[in-house]
């Protein structure tokens, strides 16, 4: 077999550290292995199991045409040198539960999770997925010592896709032709916008009475719920992975969006010491701006409010971590 000197030339695929192989987890890998961004390497605390899923998903590649490498493991020596590291270790909550009540049992998870992770992997930007989200962004945060534009928390994206469905299916046009933004806290505080909603350009204000979009806006806040109460056995999945794997694109491909990202403030909106979700421009670097919406009062007062929800949880699972190290 004749071969060119030009295969001999090893060629760089970036790597994307996916940490909980669970349902989040599994898919994400999945869809980036899938829409061939990145090679992935799936770890879980469980012996064989990201190893199992990583075959499956490998043996999927010729029929899916591309050709990622996927490894499933149980050792971070195997995620060394990963350009990007998504977190969706920790438990999902059951039906009657709220995402606040997941903090106790995922705060060490995610605070541990992200520190093996930088250690061997220190140049990588992190994105958290593990409720209660924006608290858990601001622990690995802390954690990691990270700058804040190279760790980010994942909500915002899949609250404003949800606004969106819920909009195109009352008015039945294409989910794609709607954007919409969702700032705050990713919970029943979280901060839709309709202000800023359109439909290819139209405000939704001049298409939907207030009533309506009061509705919407109400499903929204308790989309994450409303799958939880239907399914009975944890939470969404597809809607968060894809939510996820658009923000992964948009740092691999320096696509520069402007997305609702979690990160920690730095004055931004007038806050500070907590992560919220706030329009955010991604790109290689990770977070490259945070744009400042001219919020109107009440839209000010609401961000406020989620904030002030996130700070206090803050503390309370700053401390649950300190009383937790004392005793370990
Ligand atoms: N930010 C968001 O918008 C969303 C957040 N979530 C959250 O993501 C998390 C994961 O959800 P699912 O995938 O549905 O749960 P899951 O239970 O299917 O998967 C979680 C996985 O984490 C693993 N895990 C637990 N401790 C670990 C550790 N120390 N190291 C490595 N892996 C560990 C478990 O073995 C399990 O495989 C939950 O906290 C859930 O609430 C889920 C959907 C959306
Ligand atoms: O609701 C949950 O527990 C999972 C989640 O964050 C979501 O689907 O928005």
């Amino acid at each position: 077999m004749y071969t060119s000197p030009s295969s001999q030339i090893l060629c760089y695929s970036p790597r994307v550290t996916i940490i909980g192989a669970g349902r989040v987890g599994s898919t994400l890998a999945q869809r980036i292995a899938e829409k061939n961004l990145a090679d992935v390497v799936l770890l879980d605390i469980v012996p064989g199991m990201p190893q199992g899923l990583a075959l499956d998903l490998m043996e999927a590649r010729g029929i899916e045409m591309h050709n990622r490498q996927i490894i499933g493991t149980n050792d971070y020596a195997d995620t060394t040198g990963s350009e990007i590291v998504v977190i969706t270790a920790g438990f999902p909550r059951k039906p009657g539960m709220s995402r606040d009540d997941l903090l106790r049992t995922n705060a060490k998870i995610v605070v541990e999770a992200a520190k093996q992770a930088i250690a061997h992997s220190p140049d990588a930007i992190f994105i958290i997925v593990t409720n209660p989200l924006d608290v858990m962004t601001y622990l690995a945060w802390q954690a990691t010592g990270l700058p804040r534009d190279r760790i980010m928390g994942m909500a915002g994206v899949l609250d404003s896709a949800r606004f969106e469905t819920f909009i195109a299916m009352e008015l039945g046009v294409l989910p794609r032709d709607v954007k919409t933004m969702v700032l705050g806290s990713h919970g029943d505080l979280m901060v839709p916008l309709p202000r800023f909603a359109t439909v290819n350009g139209i405000p939704l204000t001049e298409l939907l009475d207030q009533a309506t979009i009061e509705r919407l806006v109400e499903r929204t806040r308790h989309g994450g719920a409303e799958i939880v109460e239907l399914m009975q056995t944890g939470g969404a999945f597809f809607a968060p992975a894809s939510a996820t794997c658009m923000m992964v694109e948009s740092i691999l491909l320096n696509q520069s969006r402007l997305l609702p990202v979690t990160v920690a403030l730095m004055g931004e909106y007038g806050l500070e010491n907590v992560a919220i979700g706030v329009p955010c421009r991604l790109g290689c670097g990770g977070i490259a701006s945070v744009l400042e919406l001219d919020l109107s009062d009440e839209e000010m007062a609401a961000l406020r409010v989620s904030a002030e929800s996130v700070r206090q949880n803050i503390a309370w699972a700053q401390e649950i971590l300190m009383v937790s190290n004392a005793t370990s």
